[in-house]
């Protein structure tokens, strides 16, 4: 490498739309991990040595080892992801490293899985493809739960568990549905705010938004979403106690952390029918899931490979925008979603 290049190291390749944005610039030296699969940790912490960026997957951990390994030249990290569970803020604000990360451009992807999940909860999808070619049709086989409302059943409730762009979007797709009630359970550390739900409720065009207690939302709820970050605060927040509460006909849709519902607890609530149905798009354990995981066993219980930003439009917008993020970083220039900046 020439002295006056600037290394980067890239955990995955980004393919041909995004990697000339870095490997045509003449000054940098790109460095990547060569297989079609999470980058391993040992080849990580070889490479990093002397980086200026670095940039990572949520399969990387950044940590006080990897910042160590590269030492005082690294400037930013740059992840392909909205979440950072998977990155030392901490660390990294001691040692004045920068990080990028891809909020917004996700939003839309997820929010129609989001409502994709609660279709395919109600309505037996993971049943329904396993029935051929022993089905016999019949009036009733596989009717579950509707989700848009109808003349003999009006109401219509969503339950957020977060309620930040992701959740907001989700809800927005709901609202022809016959969504008329949106509850939402927020930050412990902000007090209610009656006005902003009310603007929430005439922007929607609904009769209600409003912040609730956990208890309520389960209560009350016909759908209730899961979308708040992972980590300690959030762990296992939808467990048993929470699941004996929802209605029969519910369903619930996990699209955030895995972490945040209780899979044994969901399992058995399916199993005793607590609640209808789950549409799961990230599991406790992943990417590790084996075909034994108390979800994948469970009926009326769809599971996705965490595919909630998964779209041609989305992944690309996320790839352009973590390499520009890393670009900004490398160079001392604005980065277009640097934490504790962009938002
Ligand atoms: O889960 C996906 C992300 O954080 O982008």
């Amino acid at each position: 490498m020439s002295d006056s290049k600037l290394k980067v190291v890239v955990c995955r390749d980004l393919g041909p739309d995004v990697m000339p944005l870095l490997l045509n610039n003449p000054r940098l030296d790109v460095v990547v991990w060569p297989h079609n699969s999470a980058c391993e940790r040992k080849w990580l912490l070889e490479n990093a040595r002397g980086a200026s960026g670095i940039l990572v997957m949520l399969s990387e951990k950044v940590d006080e080892e990897l910042l160590n390994a590269a030492g005082p030249k690294l400037r930013v990290v740059s992840t392909m992801s909205v979440g950072y569970e998977h990155a030392d803020l901490k660390a990294l604000l001691t040692r004045g490293v920068r990080f990028g990360y891809t909020p917004d451009v996700l939003t839309d992807a997820v929010a129609d899985l989001s409502v994709m999940l609660a279709l395919m909860a109600g309505r037996n999808t993971k049943e329904t493809t396993e029935a051929w070619p022993n089905f016999v049709w019949s009036p009733f086989a596989f009717c579950g739960p509707q989700l848009s409302s109808t003349p003999t059943s009006p109401k219509r409730t969503a339950g957020f568990i977060g309620f930040g762009r992701i959740a907001q979007a989700t809800f927005a797709r709901l609202v022809p549905f016959g969504f008329q009630h949106c509850l939402y359970t927020g930050n412990a550390k902000t007090a209610p705010d009656p006005a902003a739900d009310a603007a929430l409720a005439a922007k929607y065009g609904v009769k209600e938004v409003r912040r609730v207690e956990l208890d309520e939302l389960a209560r009350e709820s016909d759908a209730v979403f899961v979308l708040a970050p992972g980590g300690p605060a959030t762990y296992h927040i939808v467990d048993e106690q929470f699941l004996r509460q929802m209605k029969k006909t519910a369903v619930l849709v996990n699209t955030s952390r895995g972490t945040l519902v209780d899979s044994d607890a969901l399992a058995k609530a399916l199993h005793e029918g607590w609640l209808y149905g789950a549409g799961i798009d990230v599991v406790e354990g992943e990417p590790q899931v084996g075909l034994d995981h108390p979800l994948i066993k469970a009926p009326r219980c769809v599971v996705l490979p965490h595919i909630g930003s998964a779209t041609n439009e989305t992944r690309l917008g996320m790839a352009t925008l973590t390499v520009n993020n890393l670009l900004g970083g490398v160079f001392g220039e604005e980065m277009p979603a640097e934490l504790g900046t962009s938002r």
